[in-house]
């Protein structure tokens, strides 16, 4: 990062959201704190490795924040007008991103010591300064709730991981029982797959398993929870639902697969596939791992009988 000549001037920093509303006057005073810096394409300003007592106001070109590691994709983009570093201004710690020019750009920057004399001068910059602040705290938030969905979300097919599973059987588990309903669940597995997959190649494989569960998913409620519990292996919990009507769902699930031949995907026309089931109502006394353990029974009863049908 290169210092540079800047010809002072108090309309260019209006520009500025730090600033927004602040008088010419308290501008002006504030004019000789400010040093002018230049970042090549690439350059890394702040980094959480290399503690930072700079704020800095971008004026033009474009920066880009990574939050962990710079492999990462950018969680904002910073544009001329916008500030950064403002975090570790304040509070003098390390910066909790890394912020990269992705264009040569220039930022105008201001050491901490000035910090006490700007709120003094301007009790408009704080009121801005804690609006800056507000907007990453909401940014952060959105970031670890979009995170935590992912989490429980597998990437291939959409349907809900197993650390999601144990999470709704507690609240369902819970809930069914205090208004004594029941609750049932299906665990299903594509059948001859290996074969599939050796035939059709491993991408198609990965088509059907999609096509599975964008087909078991459009029948479900939206309290139904479908999880892909491993990898041609899905459950499906079924709260307020008792054996009786979970085998009649169960039995109309399988018999859409198998109705489906063939279908399209980006590798051309594929044949469908078929499930087997297990079926299992919640005892009163279970846990995940004894409801599965019994639905994974059925299952291995529903292949043993020669697969495309429900057991249990
Ligand atoms: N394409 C693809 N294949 C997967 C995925 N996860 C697991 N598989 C394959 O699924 C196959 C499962 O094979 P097996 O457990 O032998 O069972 P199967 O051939 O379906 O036989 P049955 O279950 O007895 O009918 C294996 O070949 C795995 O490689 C995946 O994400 N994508």
């Amino acid at each position: 990062m290169k210092t540079m000549h800047w010809q002072e001037d108090p309309q260019q920093l209006r520009h500025l959201r730090l600033f927004n509303k602040v008088t010419v006057g308290i501008l002006s005073q504030l004019l000789k704190e400010f040093r002018a810096c230049e970042l090549d394409n690439g350059e890394v300003l702040l980094s959480p490795f290399n503690r930072n007592q700079y704020l800095y106001l971008l004026l033009s070109g474009e920066l880009k924040v990574y939050l962990g590691s710079l492999d990462n994709q950018p969680v904002t983009t910073l544009e001329p007008g916008d500030c950064a570093g403002e975090i570790s201004f304040i509070d003098n710690d390390y910066p909790s991103a890394y912020v990269v020019a992705t264009q040569p750009s220039t930022t105008l920057r201001l050491h901490r010591e000035a910090l006490v004399t700007l709120f003094n001068q301007s009790p408009q910059v704080v009121q801005n300064l804690l609006e800056l602040l507000c907007e990453r705290v909401r940014q952060g938030n959105r970031i670890i709730l979009d995170s935590e969905q992912n989490a429980n979300v597998d990437t291939l097919t959409g349907s809900f991981n197993r650390r999601w599973l144990e999470h709704v059987f507690e609240r369902e588990n819970t809930r069914c029982a205090f208004n004594g309903q029941p609750m049932s669940l299906l665990m299903l597995d594509v059948d001859h797959f290996k074969p599939y997959n050796d035939q059709h190649g491993h991408l198609a494989g990965d088509y059907a398993l999609c096509m599975v569960a964008h087909t078991l998913r459009t029948q479900l409620r939206p309290k139904d929870s479908l999880v892909r519990f491993g990898g041609e292996e899905f459950v499906i919990l079924l709260p307020e639902i008792a054996d009786d009507e979970a085998r009649t769902i169960g039995e109309r699930l399988r018999h859409s697969l198998e109705q489906i031949t063939n279908f399209y995907s980006p590798v051309g026309v594929l044949p469908g596939v078929t499930v087997s089931i297990g079926l299992t109502q919640n005892h009163p006394k279970d846990s995940l791992q004894s409801l599965i353990a019994r639905a994974d029974r059925a299952l291995y009863q529903a292949k043993q009988k020669g697969r495309n049908c429900l057991c249990g």
